[in-house]
C-alpha cells in the first residue's frame, strides 16, 4: 500500500520542468498534487494504463521498461529525482508508453491531467520547458539508436555508465547501478556486459562495491564512450 504525506510548502522547487515557474504559480500546481510513497521494486504504473496524472518524482529513482512477449523486459531508462515521469501521455492523451518500477525507495508527487495542463495552456514558461524537455528526449532517443549502431558493446556500457553515473555525487549513492542492470539497459547479455565491467575495472576506471559500480576514471569512459575528455569541451 502507497503511504500518503502531506505536501510541504515549494515541492516543484528544483524540477526542471517547472523552472521557469514563479513561486504562486508553481505552489497553486503544488496544491493539486498528492504524495505517494513507493518501496523499491514496486510499479507506479504499466504499459497500456491510462495516463491521467503527472509524477514528479521528489527522492528516489525509478526504472522505465518495456515488457517483451516471453515476459523477458528491456529497460529505457532511469530515471532520477527531481524529475517529471509520465509527462507522455498526459500531453498526447494515449495510454502509458512504457511501465515504471521504484529501484529506490521513491517519493513521487502526483499531479492531476488537467490542472497542469491548464497550467501549460496559460503560462507560456511552462510551455516552453514542455517542448524544451520533449526536444531533449527526441535527442536523447536519436543518440541511442546511432549508439546502438555505431558503439561496440564496450561502448556502449561506457556510455551508459558515463550517463546515468557521472553526475551522482555522492559515491555511496542509495540508488546503485547493478551489473545485471546495466545489461538490461545496453541490450546485452549478462555474461558479455560483466566482462566488460571487470575489464573497466582491471584498468582502474570503476570499482564495484556490493550491488553498484562506482566511477574512478570519467575521462577514460568518456573516452571509451567517444565522447569528449570533459563534458563541456
Ligand atoms: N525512451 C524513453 N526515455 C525516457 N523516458 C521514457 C522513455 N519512454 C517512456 N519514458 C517515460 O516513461 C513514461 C511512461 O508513461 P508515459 O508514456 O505517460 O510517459 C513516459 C515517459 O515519462
Amino acid at each position: 500500500m502507497d503511504r500518503w504525506r502531506a505536501v510541504p510548502n515549494d515541492p516543484l522547487r528544483g524540477v526542471a520542468l517547472f523552472a521557469g515557474l514563479d513561486l504562486r504559480s508553481r505552489r497553486r500546481l503544488a496544491a493539486s498534487a498528492e504524495s505517494r510513497v513507493y518501496r523499491e521494486a514496486q510499479v507506479l504504473f504499466r504499459e497500456g494504463d491510462p495516463g491521467d496524472v503527472l509524477f514528479v518524482l521528489r527522492h528516489g529513482a525509478v526504472a522505465v521498461y518495456r515488457s517483451g512477449p516471453a515476459g523477458d523486459r528491456a529497460v529505457l531508462t532511469l530515471v532520477r529525482a527531481p524529475n517529471v515521469l509520465g509527462e507522455i501521455s498526459l500531453l498526447d492523451g494515449a495510454p502509458r508508453s512504457a511501465s515504471v518500477e521504484a529501484i529506490a525507495p521513491t517519493e513521487a508527487l502526483v499531479l492531476p491531467r488537467t490542472a497542469f495542463l491548464d497550467l501549460v495552456h496559460t503560462d507560456r514558461r511552462l510551455m516552453d520547458e514542455v517542448f524544451r524537455a520533449m526536444g531533449a528526449m527526441a535527442r536523447r532517443l536519436t543518440e541511442q539508436k546511432a549508439d546502438h549502431i555505431f558503439l561496440d558493446l564496450p561502448g556502449r556500457v561506457a556510455k551508459t555508465l558515463v550517463r546515468l553515473l557521472a553526475s551522482v555525487e555522492d559515491e555511496h549513492d542509495p540508488v546503485g547501478l547493478s551489473q545485471g542492470r546495466v545489461a538490461e539497459l545496453v541490450g546485452g547479455s549478462r555474461q558479455s556486459v560483466n566482462q566488460v565491467i571487470r575489464t573497466f575495472a582491471h584498468r582502474g576506471w570503476l570499482r564495484t562495491e556490493g550491488r553498484s559500480i562506482v566511477l574512478t576514471d570519467l575521462a577514460a569512459l568518456r573516452r571509451r564512450a567517444g565522447l569528449p575528455e570533459h563534458p563541456e569541451s
